[in-house]
């Protein structure tokens, strides 16, 4: 016996399996009790195409979630897609009840709750809401917004600085932290990067196992924020190892400096179905971002070193005055080997209304 509040820890723990491999989807997660509470199935959504959580818990059911409850972290889809509506195949299999953590926002595949109260299944939505969106945060961000989720991360000293006066920057934070990033890496869908860190590091921005260099399976799509198309023919971004867009400004249009249009390269990722975005530098971009208010998100690894001098971790972003200084919230705040990493994300300006576009809006299921 579970209570539907313990299923749904369950089950949101399941749905941060799929992160990484969902996207244009969101990660899912759902456990079916029988009519006495018994756990009969669970499931996730693993990959775009691949079927619904609650389809694949179904499937393990079978006949003994009848007049049982469906525990899912995310509102049931209402629409045929890829696959078909998961409210019927929930109405068909016989449940009684279906409870819900977070409401789809959408538009084409919300609904599923009301077909649901309609067939005369009892709904309940809410049930730990705050940790379920947490757990689907960069999805339900970049719908709410029609642009994927900006993590910016860097490393950086004591003194916050990316690189020494020398520009070495190679290695800030420690062996742990960088194992760290890539696991990181793992779960987005685009690895975005300035054309200054491909001159001076020469980065390959893929995700691998440090202790031997082989590559994971699914990698993201690589970018190269790069105006005037400067990326060398040989730069390691080019190679094999991971799919790759260079943008330049004839490609991506001017922004008010000249440079690639950030806000044209983030709707261009989100139309090829790219939700999370992980920013990698440098001091440049990530400035240049954040003064177009595009990150959400800020992820630092901040190593017990002085130097004293080099680049700053961050450089020019659009702040003049401390009445101006671009705000945040920890987060998270752990111990990676010897660095210190912290999570933060940006407070909303009452400026920040967002854009909807809802033609933009798609699911691939
Ligand atoms: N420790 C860390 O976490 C990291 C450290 N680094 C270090 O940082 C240094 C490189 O820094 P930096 O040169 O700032 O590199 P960036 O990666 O920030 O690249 C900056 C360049 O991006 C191009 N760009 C294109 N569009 C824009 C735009 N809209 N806004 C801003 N820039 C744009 C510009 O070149 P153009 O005009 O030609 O397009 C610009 O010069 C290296 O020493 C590297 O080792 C880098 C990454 C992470
Ligand atoms: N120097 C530095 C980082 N630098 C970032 O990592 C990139 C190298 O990626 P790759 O070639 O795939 O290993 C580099 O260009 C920059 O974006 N990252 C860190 O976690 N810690 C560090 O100390």
């Amino acid at each position: 016996m579970v209570t539907e509040d313990e299923a749904m820890r369950r089950a949101i723990a399941l749905a941060a399996r799929g992160l990484g491999t969902t996207s244009p989807n969101p990660v899912v997660g759902c456990l079916l009790l029988s009519a006495d509470g018994e756990v009969v199935g669970e499931g996730f959504h693993a990959y775009a195409g691949g079927p619904h959580a609650e389809i694949v818990a179904l499937a393990q059911a079978g006949e003994r979630v009848r007049g049982g409850t469906c525990v899912v972290t995310l509102e049931p889809c209402n629409h045929t897609g890829r696959t078909g509506p998961c409210s019927e195949a929930l109405i068909q299999a016989g449940l009684r009840r279906v409870v819900i953590a977070v409401d789809d926002p959408n538009p084409v595949a919300s609904g599923g709750a009301a077909t649901l109260r309609a067939a005369g299944l009892q709904v309940a939505t809410g049930v730990r809401r705050a940790e379920a969106e947490l757990g689907n945060i960069a999805w339900l961000t970049a719908v709410r917004r029609s642009r994927p989720f900006v993590t910016w991360k860097f490393a950086a000293t004591l003194d916050g600085r990316s690189a020494a006066a020398d520009r070495t920057s190679q290695w800030v934070s420690s062996a742990e932290s960088r194992f760290d990033v890539h696991a990181l890496r793992g779960t987005v869908d685009a690895i975005v990067a300035g054309v200054g860190t491909v001159l001076a590091d020469d980065p390959q921005l893929t995700v691998r196992d440090l202790r031997d260099g082989s590559l994971a399976i699914k990698q993201p799509l690589r970018v190269v924020v790069d105006s005037e198309g400067r990326t060398p023919e040989n730069a390691r971004v080019r190679d094999a190892a991971a799919p790759t867009w260079i943008v330049t400004a004839a490609e991506a249009g001017r922004g008010p400096d000249g440079r690639v249009d950030l806000n044209a390269v983030l709707t261009g990722l989100y139309a090829r179905g790219v939700r999370s975005v992980l920013l990698e530098g440098g001091p440049t971009l990530a400035g240049a971002f954040l003064a177009a208010g595009l990150v959400d998100r800020v992820i630092g690894y901040v190593a017990p070193k002085l130097l004293g001098a080099g680049t700053s971790a961050l450089v020019d972003a659009g702040v003049g005055t401390i009445a101006d200084a671009i705000e945040l919230d920890f987060t998270d705040i752990a111990q990676i080997g010897g660095d210190l990493r912290f999570t933060a994300t940006l407070r909303q300006k009452p400026s920040d209304h967002p854009i909807h576009h809802p033609q933009a809006d798609w699911k691939a299921n």
